[in-house]
């Protein structure tokens, strides 16, 4: 698994060449900036733009909850977004490493995993449905 914290929104080339190489995303705000929790639908936004058509794989955190007396993101508005945007919520401190930063990230790989496997299914099952016309059309010829 590789890990990459993309650049700020000044290299936005490289940011959107991470978003194509991506399979599972991590949109963080700072809970003490609410113009970080602002960025984030139109983030997601961008997010499926570029992933288009499949359905982005993401995680939505609240960071700096070491901060609470700076808190200008509640924790309800952080999980009604999350609810909106269906992916899971979390709140966590990078600094003090309090909250689920690695449940997060598991749930994060999990939740990467199970869609491969969906999609997995569905190839195979469209693979087998080509194969099943195929012969329908050749024992269709042979009887005619
Ligand atoms: N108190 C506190 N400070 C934090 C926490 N996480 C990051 N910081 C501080 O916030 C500042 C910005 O952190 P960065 O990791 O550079 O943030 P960034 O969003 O990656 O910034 P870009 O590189 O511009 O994308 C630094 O001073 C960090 O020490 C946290 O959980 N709590």
């Amino acid at each position: 698994m590789e890990i990459l914290d993309t650049a700020g929104p000044e290299d936005l080339l490289q940011r959107e060449g991470h978003m194509r190489w991506g399979e599972g995303f991590v949109i963080v705000y700072d809970i003490t900036d609410r113009g970080s929790f602002d960025e984030v639908v139109p983030l997601k936004n961008f997010l499926d733009e570029i992933k288009k058509p499949k359905n982005v794989t993401l995680i939505l955190v609240g960071n700096k909850a070491d901060l609470e007396h700076a808190r200008q993101v509640s924790t309800e508005e952080g999980e009604k977004l999350a609810t909106e945007l269906a992916c899971a919520f979390y709140e966590c401190s990078a600094c003090t490493g309090d909250g689920s930063i690695h449940e997060a990230f598991h749930e994060l790989c999990r939740e990467v995993r199970r869609r491969k496997m969906v999609q997995g299914k569905t190839r195979r099952r469209s693979s087998t449905t080509h194969v099943k016309q195929a012969i329908n059309k050749m024992l269709t010829k042979m009887s005619s």
